[in-house]
């Protein structure tokens, strides 16, 4: 299958950074993937690489098989950088005819606007738009024409909680119909919510790469919560503020069988799998 991203050995300097160091990095078509890391770990400048807004120093990048910058590359992606400014005389009806418009396709304007709550803003000029509303105007030019790729960089950061759904929603249906989706974020939530594998980056290298399920798989680790009624024994924690005791285990049954073997009175019992952010907690250890 044709990837929709295939890259190799990805390096990339600013005088004496190193931003990116040997970075290999694949996506499929109906696959996210989430890029995670650090602050300045080289998110934002390996995005730049795979939109072909930057050159790479060494490596080489093929998006649908042509090499990134290219104007067959850039026509099949949609791109939101973190940070976007528009001319302040133009509206987003205007800029989501012209971005579809590169796609070859005509604008999907209904279904963009009430996806991003535009409908009051689209024909009124950008100037005085708060930063929220320019940022639902950048994430919607992402999806513009249904480009075969999408590529945001932190796309819910400042946007209200009914914005941040609305893209996660929007994001598991591009990707379910078939689109590939390039992702960083720093809410690790939406990571877990959207996307299938994950790519981390730390000091502009590859530390960990793999899809959630195969993480979960091999760490088989259960966090456990439950509340005690009466006393505890020694060795489960102190309750949290919420009144409850969390524990992570490798076997969960076994915790379960010695609160009944040591006669524990307890209740709302819950078993689930890691979270992204205690999967890369525990992680870190190792990386
Ligand atoms: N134009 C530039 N000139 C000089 N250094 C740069 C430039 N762009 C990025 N860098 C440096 O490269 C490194 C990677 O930066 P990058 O913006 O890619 O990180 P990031 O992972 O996106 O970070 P954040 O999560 O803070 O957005 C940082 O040390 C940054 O200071």
């Amino acid at each position: 299958m044709l990837q929709a991203i295939e890259a190799r050995g990805l390096a990339k300097r600013f005088g004496a950074v190193t931003a990116v160091e040997g970075v290999d990095l694949t996506l499929a078509p109906g696959e996210a993937l989430g890029l995670l890391g650090p602050n300045g770990a080289g998110k934002s400048t390996l995005l730049s690489l795979v939109t072909g807004l930057r050159p790479a120093d060494r490596g080489e990048i093929r998006i649908f098989g042509h090499p990134a910058g290219s104007e067959a590359a850039r026509k099949s992606m949609g791109l939101t950088p973190q940070s976007a400014a528009f001319p302040p005389q133009i509206t987003p009806r205007e800029l989501i005819a012209y971005a579809s418009a590169r796609h070859g396709k005509r604008p999907d304007t209904d279904r963009l606007l009430t996806a991003f709550g535009l409908q009051r803003l689209i024909d009124r000029r950008m100037a005085g738009f708060s930063g929220g509303e320019v940022r639902r105007v950048a994430l919607a030019l992402a999806f513009c024409g249904a480009p075969r790729l999408a590529v945001v960089d932190e796309p819910t950061t400042g946007l209200d909680a009914a914005t941040q759904e609305a893209f996660q929603s929007l994001a598991r249906d591009y990707v379910a119909s078939g689109g590939a989706m390039l992702l960083t974020s720093h809410h690790w939530d939406e990571i877990e919510a959207i996307c299938d594998r994950l790519t981390m980056i730390d000091r502009g290298q590859r530390v960990l790469d793999g899809t959630l399920a195969e993480m979960r798989a091999t760490m088989r680790i259960n966090r456990i919560s439950l509340v005690v009624d009466g006393a505890a024994p020694d060795w489960l924690p102190a309750p949290d503020t919420d009144g409850r005791r969390h524990l992570e285990s490798a076997d969960s049954d076994a915790v379960v069988t010695r609160l009944v073997r040591e006669g524990v009175g307890f209740r709302d019992l819950l078993i689930h799998p890691l979270a992204l952010k205690d999967i890369l907690a525990h992680l870190r250890h190792e990386v």
